[in-house]
């Protein structure tokens, strides 16, 4: 024992690792091949620390765009040391929207870009001049430019680039600037209302599942348990994959996300348009004849002379969503060949967003000053029936909180949301859900949109 601790005791460094370096050699492949192995792994995991970080008083501010299909708006979100939200003035955010999205000049990238400059402006005077080179700045773009095509976007997000490199001392990360994948929209969708009920960290099945329609395309997202993540088909080609995992306040979710390019509602409006092809529509309001314009198309929208009909608008509805598809007969879908994610406990309650939250609110079954709504699939079907069986000259009165615009596709936009939850995404018309526009944390109610989750990932990746 004591001539091996003296021998221990004058060895040299470099004599140690000469004597060692078998065991050295051993261990350090297997290190080296795992790092390799994590540091090559595509990107379908997301790791939030959300656990803070930085000096005791430090405070992280980010700016977020969302550049939507149908407008733009921008969202600036303080955080403490503890990645909790912290007021800004008076709100938790700031938050200023304006139409319509940088998609509506598809040809004219400087003036798209510039459409974002009052937007940019008051982000950025909100922000403390000291923090501004430190903080966090991003632009995601959702279905608008997704459907416009790479070329086009692409010329776009590179004036927007320069923008806020010309404009701007916010700091923006590689990638700051970019096109999210619909994936990506859900899981942050997902992770911002979670992250506002404090469902974070909690098991899968205590989380709230999220649906979010926008105008041009619309997510699902909800946790699923181990077991369900590792029977998931493999995605249709050109899909994102159906799970993605994600670590949040020390537990490992398995998300299912699925986003639908072309059914978001404005979308959708013209898929079901153009199931009528040119000819009279049974979703269209009696009396109604004009046309819908859509991503640069126009489309015939015309009363049929019996008039609306909420049964036929389904059957029309149920075509433009391919309910019924080949790959479906191995697997449980909601629509066009998509894999539904199980269900489980993670989707047992809903909290349903954006156009689901207008659409109440117009027709009347929602009050839109409050934050979030309890309803059931069964009212949109009920105010359907409402908005299909009136003339056009009878909506200001029966519906007085209906935009002038969208009078003629009421009967269309509130049978497509039910069919959509129902036939698409298998709810129950009975279950309850929760119509949601904010969600209240403390005593401030910040907006129910995926920026929030965007803006998590941002300060927690400092
Ligand atoms: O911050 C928000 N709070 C609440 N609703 C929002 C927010 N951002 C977008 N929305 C809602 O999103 C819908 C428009 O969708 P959007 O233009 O984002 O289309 P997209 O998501 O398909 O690109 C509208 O119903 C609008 O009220
Ligand atoms: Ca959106």
């Amino acid at each position: 024992m004591t001539a091996k601790r003296a021998i221990g005791r004058h060895d040299s460094v470099p004599d140690k690792i000469r004597r060692h370096r078998g065991l050295l050699l051993v261990i350090s492949i297997p290190i080296v091949l795992i790092t390799l192995v994590i540091l090559l792994m595509p990107g379908t995991t997301s790791e939030y620390a959300l656990n803070g970080g930085g000096g005791a008083d430090s405070k992280k501010y980010a700016v977020i765009f969302d550049a939507g299909s149908s407008g733009s708006r921008v969202h600036v979100y303080c955080f403490d040391k503890n990645l909790d939200l912290v007021p800004l003035e008076n709100e938790l955010e700031l938050f200023l929207q304006l139409k319509p999205g940088l998609s509506a000049y598809p040809n004219d990238p400087r003036q798209s870009a510039n459409s974002l400059v009052t937007l940019l402006d008051k982000a950025e005077d909100s922000v403390p001049n000291e923090l501004r080179p430190k903080t966090h700045v991003r632009v995601g773009a959702t279905a608008g430019l997704r459907a416009l095509g790479h070329e086009a976007s692409e010329n776009i997000l590179q004036a927007v680039r320069e923008l806020l490199k010309d404009r701007s001392r916010l700091k923006t990360e590689a990638n700051a600037v970019t096109v999210l994948d619909g994936t990506q929209e859900g899981s942050y969708q997902w992770v911002t209302i979670n992250y506002l009920l404090k469902t974070l960290g909690k098991p899968y099945s205590e989380t709230v599942g999220v649906v979010d329609l926008g105008g041009g395309s619309v997510q699902m997202a909800y946790a699923i348990s181990e077991k369900d993540a590792a029977t998931a088909p493999k995605p249709l080609q050109g899909e994102d994959s159906y799970v993605r995992e994600m670590y949040l306040k020390g537990r490992k979710y398995f998300l299912y996300v699925h986003s639908y390019l072309h059914y978001g509602l404005l979308a959708a409006r013209a898929e079901i348009l153009k199931v009528s092809e040119g000819s009279n529509n049974p979703c269209i309001v009696t009396g109604y004849d004009g046309t819908y314009k859509y991503g640069g198309t126009a489309f015939k929208a015309a009363a049929s002379p019996s008039g609306a009909s909420v049964d036929e608008c389904k059957r029309v509805a149920l075509k433009a969503l391919k309910v019924i598809d080949s790959v479906c007969t191995h697997m449980k879908c909601t629509f066009g060949g998509v894999w539904n994610g199980g269900g489980g406990g993670g989707q047992k309650n809903m909290f349903v967003a954006s156009f689901f939250f207008d659409r109440a609110a117009e027709a009347g079954f929602v009050d839109p000053s409050q934050p979030v709504a309890t309803v059931r699939p069964a009212d949109f079907e009920k105010a359907a029936s409402q908005a299909c069986n009136m003339k056009m000259g009878e909506g200001k009165t029966k519906f007085p909180r209906v935009e002038e615009d969208n009078l003629p596709y009421l009967c269309l936009d509130l049978v497509y949301q039910y069919t959509l939850l129902v036939d698409g995404f298998g709810l129950k018309p009975s279950q309850t859900i929760t119509l949601v526009k904010k969600v209240k944390y403390g005593e401030h109610a910040v907006e129910a949109a995926w920026p929030l989750g965007s803006a998590i990932e941002a300060v927690s990746s400092l």
